[in-house]
């Protein structure tokens, strides 16, 4: 009763056929067009509420966050994930302590400070050498480069290793990584939500399985690894903090443990690697179809830095319009466009309707990044939209890539860092010039948990050289 309408559903399977199930985006825009900025879906018999606009969106997740600040259980990602981590946990006791926990140590470990943007800069010189080695004319396929990196910040933090961009091993989680990304918001596992009964199939879901299992092996190794050469009380990265830890807490009833622990630090290496690096992808191709936009950052850049042997993330507070093109990139690119789920986690309302406990939250962040109303330009990538009169940088409240409320990103501070040193660092050094014979460029994206845009490649040269 009251609660909000949607699409007439089918038994057993629900709203199943009203999504395409390879990429559903634009059927959750038509729906919305049909029935409003709050409307009901069934996923199979389960109820979900679709949320569009800020003002929706805004009431849900910030005015009454802890009202739909839970994760809904029994799913693909959490059978894969086998109900333990941070990302997926329900509001309670375990996910309050883990992302506690996260926060703190990654704060601990310099975010905001200079070492954070030290291990950042480490980073960014490998991503230099490789595209010096391929200044000499030829072009470059990004996507590796760019993935390896992301997951190399992270890996310092968590393993204090970063590994080669060739490095077999980092190829394999990286990899499995971004096959997850795409199978979990794909058409099987879509069929494994709604229709249970197929669960026990040998139906194509089951990579993800094995994919995440690959990754679980790995973390293995690696907590045995830091076990074995650990000094208590001297913790050398984010895997040692949390072994001292479970030390400490021994049997205080806390939720701590090392089961938790491999799944944890694989939720942080996966939600830290391919948002970044996807975000970065397509910045880089819109840099390269957009130069005069590119030029103008440099030149801004140029202007700030001049003898300054490196940027710093506080150097942003001098960039408006820099900040402007990496705000822009990230709305335009909507790297999670759904969000992760959420769920209530008691009865509520929102908009006038009722909202039962249980009840499955979507979030729809497009309908927000590119809402008419909000945005100068909802539908073009133009810096502008965070600009104002007098070419000051502003944030205007629908930007929220990384969601909002008590469950927003937490690794927005580390991501904000890594997008400003990267993309100064590297507009500072090089040009970067879609080649003539690419055709021209294909902007759509590839729907997943994490969208990304198709593979492409590019043209560099050494900016001194131009
Ligand atoms: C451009 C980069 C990134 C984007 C766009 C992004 C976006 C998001 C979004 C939309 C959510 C879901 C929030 C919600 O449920 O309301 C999320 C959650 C999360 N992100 Fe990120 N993220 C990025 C980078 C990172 C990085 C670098 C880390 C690594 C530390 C990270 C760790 C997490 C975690 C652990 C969660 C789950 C939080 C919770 O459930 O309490 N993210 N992110």
């Amino acid at each position: 009763k009251n609660f909000p309408s949607g699409p007439p559903t089918l038994p057993l399977v629900g709203n199943l056929f009203n999504l395409s199930q390879e990429n559903p985006l634009k059927d959750l825009e038509r729906l919305r067009n049909a029935y409003g900025n709050v409307y009901s879906l069934f996923l199979g018999r389960r109820p979900a509420v679709v949320l569009n606009g800020l003002k929706a969106m805004k009431e849900a997740i910030v005015t009454k966050g802890a009202d739909f600040a839970g994760r809904p259980q029994d799913m693909f990602v959490n059978d894969v994930t086998q109900n333990r981590g941070v990302i997926l946990a329900d509001y309670g006791l375990r996910w309050r302590e883990h992302r506690r926990f996260a926060l703190m140590t990654l704060r601990n470990f310099g975010l905001g400070k200079t070492s954070m943007e030290d291990r950042i800069h480490d980073e960014i010189q490998f991503t230099i050498k490789t595209l010096e080695q391929s200044t000499a004319g030829g072009t470059l396929s990004p996507q590796v480069m760019f993935h390896n990196a992301a997951s190399n910040i992270i890996c310092q933090v968590l393993f204090g290793k970063r590994y080669e961009y060739n490095d077999e091993l980092i190829k394999i989680i990286v990899q499995c990584f971004t096959e997850n990304a795409k199978i979990a918001n794909g058409p099987w596992a879509m069929l494994y939500d709604s229709l249970p009964i197929t669960r026990y199939l040998p139906l194509p879901f089951r990579n993800g399985f094995r994919n995440y299992k690959t990754c679980q092996n790995i973390a293995m190794e690696l907590v045995k690894e830091h076990k074995k050469t650990k000094v208590p009380g001297e913790p050398r990265d984010f895997l040692d903090c949390y072994l001292d830890e479970l030390d400490k807490r021994k049997d205080d009833g806390s939720s701590f443990s090392e089961e938790l622990l491999i799944n944890y630090i694989l939720d942080l290496h996966f939600a830290g690697t391919d948002t970044t690096s996807n975000t970065l992808l397509t910045g880089f191709l819109y840099l390269m179809n957009y130069p005069h936009i590119q030029e103008r950052c440099q030149q801004e850049i140029d202007q700030v830095l001049q003898g300054k042997d490196r940027a710093s993330f506080e150097d942003r507070l001098s960039m408006p319009y820099v900040q402007a093109v990496i705000h822009e990139i990230q709305r335009i690119a909507n790297t999670v466009p759904l969000s992760v789920f959420h769920c209530t986690t008691k009865d509520t309302e929102l908009m006038g309707y009722t909202i039962p406990k249980g009840t499955m939250i979507i979030q729809n962040l497009n309908s927000v990044l590119r809402e008419e109303g909000q945005w100068k330009f909802p539908h073009e990538f133009n810096p502008e939209n965070f600009l104002n009169e007098q070419g000051e940088f502003v944030k205007p409240e629908a930007f929220m890539p990384f969601s909002a409320g008590p469950r927003v990103c937490l690794g927005e501070g580390l991501a904000r860092m890594e997008l400003f040193l990267f993309v100064v660092t590297l507009l500072r050094k090089f040009k970067f010039i879609w080649p003539e014979d690419a055709g021209k460029p294909d902007f759509t994206p590839v729907y997943g948990i994490t969208q990304s845009p198709k593979p492409y490649y590019m043209k560099v040269q050494l900016r001194s050289s131009v």
